[in-house]
């Protein structure tokens, strides 16, 4: 699948495969979608040790998902993304809502096999860095440790086993944005956000993107996605103050059959 080509200049990074898009969706939609997520019924939110979640779509198992309808207020935004990006070979039929408070983040991971290997992943509410960092399939080494992010995803501790041609990068999420990234960058890295409410990173892929946007939407604010980014030469400093809810749009080829309901 080609990325349509307004979404080519989008592009960030020394990878062709990430691409970050400010302001994909307005601060009445934001708003829209946060009243949906929290108004979801509570038994809805399952609690991991370091965040909570919203699964939408259905069950994903290793082969393949056990469908359900995605709510109307998610179709919205998945088939926005769907027909923007040009890059899913059929309509986004599974949806992660993750919550962090300013604390929490997410083990560095590879998502499971089960998804076609595109992800969309929508920020809202706060500022956040995400950190890519590249690991070998090829390499003997590799720990590959089950998280319990109910993703089916693997991850990797074992930092030295890196291929030399990849290095490590950021991207700084900031609320409103759509991070999408694919072959390379969901192949061949692990993705994470640091559990800490001070997050430092040496440059993002996507700074002045990122920062031009959010100074031109709230020049009287000065912070940033409610968080002030601290420059001292080539180290940043974020220091996250509010909750971060994230949505994570993706496609499960293989669909098992609706089990029928009485
Ligand atoms: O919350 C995010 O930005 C990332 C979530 C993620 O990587 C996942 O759900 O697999
Ligand atoms: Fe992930």
């Amino acid at each position: 699948m080609e990325a349509k080509e307004t979404l080519k200049n989008f592009k960030v990074g020394s990878l062709p495969t990430v691409m970050y898009i400010p302001d994909f969706i307005t601060e009445t939609e934001q708003t829209m979608l946060l009243s949906n997520v929290y108004g979801a019924s509570m038994s809805k939110w399952k609690s991991l040790k370091n965040r909570r979640l919203q699964n939408w779509g259905g069950v994903v198992h290793e082969k393949g998902l056990l469908p359900q309808d995605l709510p109307p207020w998610l179709t919205k935004i998945t088939e926005k993304i769907y027909e923007e990006s040009g890059l899913f070979p059929s309509a986004i039929n599974h949806v992660l809502i993750n919550e962090y408070l300013p604390n929490q983040g997410i083990m560095p991971h590879q998502d499971g096999p089960a998804y076609f290997p595109v992800v969309a992943i929508l920020s809202l509410g706060s500022s956040v860095v995400m950190d890519f960092t590249p690991h070998s399939r090829l390499s003997l080494c590799t720990n590959d440790v089950k998280d319990d992010n109910s993703n089916g995803a693997t991850s990797d501790i074992e930092k030295d086993e890196c291929l030399d041609d990849h290095h490590p990068f950021s991207v700084l999420l900031m609320p409103r944005s759509l991070l999408i990234f694919k072959d390379e960058a969901y192949s061949d890295y692990l993705h994470g956000i640091k559990d800490s409410e001070v997050q430092q990173y040496t440059g993002a892929v996507n700074e002045f993107e990122a920062v031009k946007h959010s100074i031109e939407d709230q020049p009287q604010l000065g912070a940033e996605g409610g968080v002030e980014i601290i420059r001292t030469r080539d180290l940043r400093t974020i220091h996250r103050t509010t909750t971060r809810i994230s949505l994570t749009c993706r496609l499960v080829l293989k669909v098992h059959k609706k089990l029928f309901k009485f």
